[in-house]
């Protein structure tokens, strides 16, 4: 089965290069892009032996939503620009795999449409909706009720965007807007449409660089849904997450398209891991491209992993299939790592198996 490698080699030869460059790039001079990477090969592996690792069992639950594995669909923009099918093939494969998909509060396929491409293949899909709220918060309530009643089970707010990262790949090549046809389709048709209709330009959601926790018990105010958080490196920052109430944290450097230079997920996991102390769900997400990276990072404290970039190649290297492919390759190989380190279940893998 080929690895991510080549799922992104095939991507890379099918894809306007434009928008290749969109998916690929990271901030600046994509530093922490590809530390994220790097800092998965500087580990290494203690595998414990005669644990009787047969009849293994990938299975975990996240706040009351059950996947079949612990790598999730991380959330990414714009899936009709990788594929035609878009978003509605990426949810038909994460169904298809019993894993969570994290949508992208800027797909271009609505929730609705996607909930129910993902219903097609299950009765009860594990969707979790990603936002951005909006300095509108009625226009954000709006997008929340839209998420719920599509069926999502969590909502898992950004955190590490208060402005837009500069993404100089973007800039090179001038890309402001979809292709025509294209839209952001889960902020059309809301509070009469306060865009004006216009909801094709590539930033047409807004970065609120005024955020503060308020704005979180203001989310958890208005659903009775799990609320995570996306984007914390700081170990004070999960602290006061878990005081405030937050389900779980999304340790996330935004794949390297944010802050340049912040360090690798996967450096951060262990001191975050020790501030959360167990209370909620740490999931993570960069650079997870072998199962030895998604076996590093559960060994270090995470709960479950998401994956963005590998799907996208996925998706444009062939469509559901592609998804279904590249969701399969990352479980087998996370199967096969689990049992050479020992393990059973992924709460087996413990931080001693983790060196430097
Ligand atoms: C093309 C692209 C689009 C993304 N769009 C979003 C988004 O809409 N919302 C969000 O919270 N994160 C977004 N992210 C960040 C991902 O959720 C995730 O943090 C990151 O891709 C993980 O790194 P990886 O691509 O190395 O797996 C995006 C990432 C990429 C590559
Ligand atoms: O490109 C991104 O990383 C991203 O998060 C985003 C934000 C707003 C609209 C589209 C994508």
């Amino acid at each position: 089965m080929p690895a991510v490698a080549e799922f992104e080699a095939t991507a890379r030869e099918r894809l306007d290069p434009a928008h290749y460059d969109y998916f690929a790039g990271g901030a600046q001079e994509e530093i922490t892009l590809r530390e994220n990477e790097e800092a998965y090969k500087r580990l290494r592996l203690i595998p414990r032996v005669l644990r009787g690792s047969d009849k293994r069992d990938l299975s975990v639950e996240l706040l009351g939503t059950p996947s079949s594995m612990p790598i999730l669909v991380a959330p990414t923009a714009f899936h009709r620009l990788a594929h035609p099918d878009g978003e509605l093939a990426t949810a038909r494969a994460a169904a298809r795999a019993g894993t969570i998909m994290i949508v992208s509060m800027a797909s271009t396929t609505a929730i609705e449409d996607i909930a129910a491409a993902a219903r097609e293949v299950t009765p009860d899909p594990g969707l979790w909706f990603q936002l951005y709220l909006q300095p509108d918060l009625e226009f954000t309530e709006a997008i929340v009720r839209r998420a719920e009643n599509a069926g999502v089970k969590a909502f898992v707010v950004t955190v590490d965007s208060p402005v837009l990262g500069r993404r100089e790949r973007d800039d090179r090549n001038a890309f402001h807007d979809l292709p025509a046809g294209l839209f952001v389709e889960n902020l059309r048709n809301i509070g009469e449409n306060r865009s004006g209709g216009n909801t094709s330009h590539v930033r047409e959601i807004v970065m609120s660089a005024g955020l503060n926790w308020d704005h979180i018990a203001w989310l958890r105010s208005k659903t009775k849904l799990p609320v995570l958080i996306k984007g914390v490196l700081h170990a004070e920052d999960a602290r006061l997450a878990v005081h405030h109430g937050v389900a779980g944290v999304v340790v996330s450097n935004h794949g390297g398209r944010q802050l340049d230079t912040v360090p690798a997920t996967i450096d951060v996991l262990p001191e975050i891991a020790a501030a959360v102390g167990g209370a909620v769900p740490v999931l993570l997400d960069g650079g997870i491209r072998r199962g030895t990276d998604v076996v590093k990072a559960l060994a270090l404290g995470a709960d479950a992993v998401g994956v963005g970039r590998p799907v996208v190649w996925g998706l444009a290297a062939g469509g559901r299939e592609g998804v279904s492919a590249v969701l399969d390759l990352l479980r087998a190989d996370f199967d096969q790592a689990l049992a050479l380190c020992g393990g059973r279940h992924p709460a087996d893998l413990t931080p001693d198996q983790v060196r430097r």
